[in-house]
């Protein structure tokens, strides 16, 4: 089977604001791969996921995310681009004045979803992907890190992504949370999700093979492991 690119960046320059984080950044990206990005702090990870979401926009080089044209992207395209791909951030985000239900709920009906029993299965069915489906009526606040970083992959599964982008998602977890959370992403991967993970925890990558790309000296390079 052809396998499916669904992100491609020839040659592009991020920025922010006046300064140039990465020049001549060259990824592919194709169906069902997990890829690391690391390097140092402020070497430009996140705001390469963000360019990858049109948080950023791309003013050099030529980039293309699932079929848009991202030098092209029009204002009203990215809420259709973005219900294709799932974020997730190190700090989690869940709205706290809800059940985890509700913040589920919340986001089907953001994004379209109208019928009840409908929603309810989906909330339902990404709740038991992530092993949360007896927690459905917690209030975020009466969950550990790990169990709200499980919500928040779930609500990143809602609108089954082809693409998960997870910011740094291990970053206020301690190591054996985080090592579940990774091994959840891998999971998702395996059927069939890209994910794209930034990372600091060297012995995560180690432990759950991946392709790792480097950001450094303003180049995106790929490296064979941790230590190159
Ligand atoms: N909102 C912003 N406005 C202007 N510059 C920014 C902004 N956010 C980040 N930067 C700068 O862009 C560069 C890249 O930051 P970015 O957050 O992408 O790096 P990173 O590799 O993800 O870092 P970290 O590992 O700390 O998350 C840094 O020099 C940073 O100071």
């Amino acid at each position: 089977m052809e396998e499916k690119l669904l992100v491609q960046y020839n040659k592009v320059e991020v920025c922010r604001k006046e300064l140039i984080v990465l020049k001549e950044v060259d990824f592919k990206l194709y169906a069902g791969e997990f890829v690391y990005f690391i390097g140092r702090v402020g070497t430009g990870k996140s705001s390469l996921l963000k360019t990858m979401y049109a948080d950023i926009p791309i003013l050099e080089g030529e980039a293309s995310v699932l079929g848009y044209n991202m030098k092209m992207l029009k204002r009203k395209d990215i809420p259709m681009l973005r219900r294709q791909i799932g974020i997730v951030f190190q700090d989690f985000q869940l709205l706290t004045d809800r059940s985890v239900n509700e913040n589920l709920e919340f986001v089907l009906k953001a994004t379209g979803w109208k019928d009840k029993a409908d929603i309810a299965e989906r909330v339902e069915q990404v709740l038991v992907q992530v092993g949360m489906q007896k927690k459905a009526y917690k209030m975020p606040h009466e969950l550990s890190g790990g169990e709200q970083q499980r919500i928040v992959i779930a609500r990143a599964l809602l609108n089954s992504p082809q693409i998960i982008l997870a910011d740094e998602p291990t970053g206020n977890l301690d190591p054996q949370t985080g090592q579940q959370i990774v091994s959840l992403l891998h999971s998702i991967c395996q059927t069939g999700t890209a994910v794209i993970m930034t990372t600091h925890n060297h012995h995560l990558v180690d432990e759950f093979p991946g392709r790792i790309l480097k950001c450094e000296n303003k180049k995106l390079v790929e490296v064979n492991n941790t230590k190159d």
